[in-house]
């Protein structure tokens, strides 16, 4: 059975965000993901999951300015520096928070950019290696260019091939199965050609990024295939409720820790 992780950037923002961390156990939630810890200090973070039995999935590595734009720096040349240094950002929450995955996002930048190619792979190559050190994957997110206009890494494919061609182990791809389907479609395929490099699984409705109970795809048979090809990783639910968070939890309910 899939063990599902509220994502606490999308979910439950009828809470401030350390009461979120309450509010996901209450729900019935064992783990937890967000976008970003870095608004909270390790140790309030540490005691909110300590407190409620939770496991930290994942979180992503600092992106940049998010409010002036950036949505990562690893493809942005000049920028190699900042990255060791948001690095280690990370893995202080990391030590406090005992995650074993990690999202590095590319940033804003133009896939067929020789410079911006290169970078990208020095700095994911730079960041895996640190994070083996610690014992965690490094995760690569395809992003679907609707939601994120410009996007570096916006196609599966070149992410399946960047990942065989750094040969790393620790070095994962985050299957974002709202984003597969807009970018590619065929995600039962995808899965079963995909799930042996896939470190973390995310959900959510396609085309509103709601629930996933309705729309575009049938999730209680794509959760039957992911259990069928013996993933045992999280399923991060990172979708944007309806209504109030609690009101759409239908779909969870057999999945619910008691
Ligand atoms: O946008 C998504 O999808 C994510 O998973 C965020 O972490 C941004 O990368
Ligand atoms: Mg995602």
């Amino acid at each position: 059975m899939p063990v599902f992780a509220a994502n606490l950037t999308m979910m439950f923002n009828e809470w401030a965000f350390l009461d979120r961390f309450d509010a996901a156990a209450d729900a019935g939630f064992a783990a937890v993901e967000y976008l970003f810890p870095y608004g909270a200090t390790p140790e309030a973070i540490a005691d909110r999951l300590a407190r409620n039995n939770l496991q930290q999935a994942l979180f992503n590595l600092p992106p940049g300015d998010w409010a002036a734009g950036e949505r990562g720096i690893a493809a942005l040349p000049g920028r190699f520096d900042a990255l060791k240094a948001d690095v280690e950002r990370a893995l202080d929450y990391a030590a406090a928070t005992g995650v074993r995955r990690l999202h590095l996002m590319a940033g804003i930048a133009d896939p067929h950019d020789e410079d911006a190619v290169s970078c990208y792979r020095r700095s994911v190559t730079y960041a895996a290696g640190r994070l083996a050190e610690k014992g965690i994957d490094l995760l690569l997110e395809p992003i679907n260019g609707r939601n994120m206009p410009g996007y570096f890494l916006n196609d599966f494919g070149a992410a399946e091939r960047l990942i065989a061609e750094c040969g790393l182990p620790n070095l994962k791809l985050q299957f974002d199965i709202y984003h597969h389907q807009i970018i590619h479609g065929d995600v039962t395929m995808a899965l079963r050609r995909l799930l042996s490099i896939t470190g973390h699984i995310q959900i959510a409705s396609v085309p509103s990024r709601n629930e996933p109970d309705g729309e575009e795809l049938n999730y209680a048979y794509l959760f039957g295939e992911i259990d069928r090809l013996g993933y045992d990783g999280f399923i991060g639910c990172e979708y944007i409720p309806r209504g109030h968070t609690l009101d759409g939890l239908g779909w969870f309910k057999p999945f619910a820790r008691s």
